[in-house]
């Protein structure tokens, strides 16, 4: 058995670093600091970043299938061109809303792009409620809202077999999941998956290993929770050196890594002394576990 390491890897901070992917041809992690505005780039064998600002908050960025990445930047999907370092806007969603920014968005298996807003927080997890949607932007650019009265739309994924579609509203202290129909791309039927305990702090960002199991975020909580989503039941704890632990997505070799965002904005002079590597991105490896690769968006 593999030992457990945990590891900083990535050590130029991030106010809130979000929505780590795995970009297998080029050993990269891309991945948003949410309030830099920037999307960012690790590449994991010269350890360089490549970064590019945003015009304002991005909540996430994605692969697209064909070149470049798509991202949920304020309220609009926008593509990138990467080469170029170029932004240009695909559509626009929460029209009718003025305070509103896109946060954690993922690639369904069959290359719908899934992101949800929320109310643009006051402090870390202070917001106007019941704002947020959660949406997903077809590969015809058309959009379709699965749902409102979201607090603060958060992670994101689908069972290996794509039956289950599993969704974290931050507000709720729960994981939650949904029958999901992979031929139309809709959800129904939400119900509790597992309920955080007290010191487990907020649920933020997630992704899923090939054994089913959900590997959560725990903001606050300095930790990351591995849960079987069919039991409701923890499985492991991963405790993590700094706090605000953000989101979390399996790369490296075979997949068998779980990189680690985290956070710093918000924390005083005292606790950022106390956890100097807050902000940073973090390694887990010897998990024994192997993740899925990402999906492209295919429009
Ligand atoms: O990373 C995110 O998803 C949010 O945009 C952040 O603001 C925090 O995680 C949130 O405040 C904690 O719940
Ligand atoms: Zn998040």
């Amino acid at each position: 058995m593999a030992t457990l390491k945990v590891e900083c890897v990535v050590k130029e901070k991030n106010e809130i670093g979000e929505g780590p992917v795995w970009e297998e041809k080029d050993g990269c992690l891309l991945y948003v600091d949410i309030y830099g505005p920037k999307i960012n780039r690790w590449n994991s064998l010269t350890n360089q970043i490549e970064s590019m600002c945003t015009e304002t908050y991005v909540g996430c960025v994605v692969p697209r299938r064909s070149g470049g990445y798509v991202i949920g930047e304020g309220t609009r999907f926008a593509a990138v061109d990467w080469e170029r370092r170029a932004i240009t806007t695909i559509t626009k969603v929460d029209t009718e809303k003025t305070n509103t920014r896109f946060n954690d968005g993922k690639v369904d298996p069959a290359g719908r792009f899934f992101a949800g807003t929320m109310a643009v927080e006051v402090r870390p997890a202070e917001l106007e409620r019941k704002q947020g949607s959660l949406y997903s932007l077809l590969p015809d650019h058309s959009v379709v809202k699965h749902f409102d009265q979201v607090d603060l739309s958060n992670g994101l994924d689908w069972s290996p077999d794509h039956r289950f579609f599993y969704y974290v509203d931050s507000l709720t202290y729960m994981v939650e999941a949904f029958d999901y129909d992979i031929h139309t791309g809709g959800v129904a039927n939400r119900r509790m998956v597992y309920r955080l305990e007290k010191d487990e702090g907020i649920p933020d960002g997630m992704c899923i290993d090939v054994e089913g199991k959900l590997w959560l975020a725990c903001y606050n909580g300095g930790r990351v929770l591995r849960i079987d989503p069919l039991t409701g039941t923890r499985l492991q704890t991963v405790k993590m050196p700094v706090a605000k632990i953000t989101s979390c997505c399996f790369g490296g070799k075979d997949y068998t890594d779980l990189y680690v965002t985290s956070a710093c904005k918000g924390m005083d002079e005292e606790s950022l002394a106390k956890q100097p590597q807050a902000g940073c991105i973090f390694k887990v490896s010897g998990l024994g576990v192997k993740g899925i690769p990402p999906n492209s968006f295919s429009g």
